[in-house]
């Protein structure tokens, strides 16, 4: 049985993947929270509402690390890069979902990957991903006639704009039309801001309430217009997804992987 470790245990996403993977027939070997979180010393399964596990929540990232096969980490950039770091010296595999790595952020993973087999998506749904695959050839068919602009909406608690899904959606089309997704970005119109440039992509964030995620792609043309839409109903897709990636990472070469490669979409 695939030993598998939770880092951000006690947050929206960990106890929904403590849950899938639960499921999943994994066992759940360790739960890390940060230094000081009012939860370490409980129990990471009754904080997720499965049942106690008989795992404490501990902040003891080089223990937590040492007795697992596969650590998942939905936290933040700074805190996943830290864990990237401590399984590749102990040579364990790890799934990151957590969003708002800077390049440079994802440059520092793709080299700390280059001992374990690692996983870092955006987003662990089928449906995200079926997504990124269909805006590559949407974006290829229309080509440069069709304005492109990226609407997201999410809770009023997400920390990070754009979402990580948005700006792979961002980079998918951009990449599809010999863009560079960095350069065409534009986050931010206001005042006499002057006319759409054709190569922009907008970039726009609506946060409130407990929406869970959603995710628009335009292409506006002359009389007519294509949207794709996701739209998540519940956190639980991603959670399976997680627990579905830390399944499929545990004995892959090292590398950094993303969810396609999980799925079979490349
Ligand atoms: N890839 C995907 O499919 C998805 C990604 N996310 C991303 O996952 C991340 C987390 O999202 P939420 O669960 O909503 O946030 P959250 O704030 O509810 O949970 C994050 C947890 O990490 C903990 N944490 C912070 N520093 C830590 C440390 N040093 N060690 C251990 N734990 C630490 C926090 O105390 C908190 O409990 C975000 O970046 C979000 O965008 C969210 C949903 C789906
Ligand atoms: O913070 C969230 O909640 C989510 N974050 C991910 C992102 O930034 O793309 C995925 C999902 O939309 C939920």
């Amino acid at each position: 049985m695939i030993k598998v470790a939770v880092c951000g245990a006690a947050g929206r996403m960990g106890q929904r993947i403590i849950v899938a993977v639960k499921e999943a027939g994994c066992q759940i070997s360790g739960a890390l929270e940060r230094p000081g979180h009012e939860q370490i010393g409980q129990d990471a399964g009754v904080i997720a509402g499965c049942g106690p596990l008989g795992v404490a929540i501990t902040d003891d990232l080089n223990a937590v690390v040492e007795g697992c096969d596969v650590l998942i980490d939905f936290t933040t950039p700074k805190v996943s890069l830290k864990n990237l770091e401590v399984c590749s010296l102990k040579k364990k595999s790890i799934v990151i979902g957590s969003t708002g790595f800077t390049p440079e952020e994802r440059a520092l993973a793709a080299e700390l990957a280059r001992e374990i087999p690692a996983v870092l998506a955006p987003n662990m749904s089928v449906g995200v991903n079926v997504c990124f695959k269909v805006l590559k050839d949407v974006a290829t068919i229309l080509g440069d006639d069709f304005d492109v602009e990226i609407v997201e909406l999410h809770h009023n608690k997400k920390k990070d704009s754009p979402s990580g899904t948005a700006v792979r959606m961002g980079e998918v089309v951009a990449e599809a039309l010999g863009r560079d997704y960095n350069k065409v970005a534009n986050y931010h119109r206001e005042g006499i801001c002057g006319e759409r440039t054709k190569e922009e992509i907008g970039m726009q964030t609506v946060r409130g309430g407990d929406i869970v995620g959603e995710h628009t792609v335009y292409f506006i043309g002359q009389g007519e217009r294509i949207e794709i839409s996701h739209r998540a109903m519940t956190r639980d897709m991603f959670s399976r997804g997680s627990a579905r990636a830390a399944k499929w990472v545990v004995g892959q070469k090292p590398g950094l992987y993303d969810m396609q490669d999980v799925l079979g979409l490349k």
